[in-house]
């Protein structure tokens, strides 16, 4: 479960991202975080992966006071979450099957488990005769899916998306949008931040609108809510 009360974000540059946010959000939740450009939503995410830390309020991700976490316990905590970026951020000199191993090496898992779970992960994601290329081989959505892949090797109990279908293609929206909808019917929890209206509206979820740091809306099978 992810808790948030009353969280206020300011960066050091005196700008607040975040004004007050409360919200609570189930195991097996798909939540879609929509919101004008620089309403916060990254922020939002990044504070629930611990990248960020609220300037003020509370914060409990699968039972992890995220305020009065230890910096050393971040890595542990982090192995609950997998996260998607809108421009995938792979290992470019690495091959697509190193790419989502290395996830695994720096959390030790013997030579044998991780060759498993990788394969059996590039399969989930309909990639496994492409394991030996280089992510530049790669189409803009082959490079996503290595990156779901890649995030959801540890088998995390949630997987949050930054726009990750920012640079792709109406129908390689589509499939990837899919992909993430297969990983939400095993119970995985899905946050993604988005700007499409066209996904938004047809795939109803939960929607959270942010709009100058604050939640604006909060729907059950929501509309986008904004002409693009
Ligand atoms: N590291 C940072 N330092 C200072 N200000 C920041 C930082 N990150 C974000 N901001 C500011 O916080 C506000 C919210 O940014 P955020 O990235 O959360 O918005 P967003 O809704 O994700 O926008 P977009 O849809 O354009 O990605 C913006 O005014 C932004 O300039």
């Amino acid at each position: 479960m992810i808790e948030m009360n009353n969280v206020y974000k300011t960066y050091p540059n005196g700008v607040t991202a975040l004004n007050g946010v409360s919200i609570k959000i189930e195991q097996g939740e798909f939540v879609y975080i929509v919101g004008p450009s620089g309403a916060g939503k990254s922020t939002f995410i990044k504070l629930i992966y611990r990248e960020e830390k609220p300037t003020e309020g509370s914060i409990l991700v699968q039972n992890t006071d995220l305020v009065t976490i230890k910096e050393k316990n971040i890595p542990y905590f982090r192995r609950n979450i997998g996260v998607v970026f809108q421009d995938f951020k792979l290992l470019p000199k690495m091959t697509i099957y190193e790419n989502v191993a290395f996830a695994l090496e720096v959390i030790e898992e013997s030579p044998r488990n991780i060759r498993k779970r990788v394969m059996d992960v590039l399969e989930t994601v309909g990639l496994k005769n492409k394991a030996r290329f280089t992510p530049n081989e790669l189409s803009g959505g082959e490079q996503q899916r290595v990156s779901i892949a890649r995030a959801i090797v540890n088998h995390p109990k949630i997987v949050i998306a930054d726009e990750p279908t920012g640079n792709l293609d109406p129908e390689t929206s589509l499939d990837i949008l899919r992909t993430f909808e297969s990983i939400n019917a095993k119970g995985t929890t899905v946050l993604m931040a988005t700007h499409s209206k066209a996904l938004v509206n047809e795939f109803k979820k939960r929607v959270i609108a942010i709009e100058s740091g604050i939640i604006a809306r909060d729907e059950d099978r929501g509309e986008y809510g904004y002409e693009i």
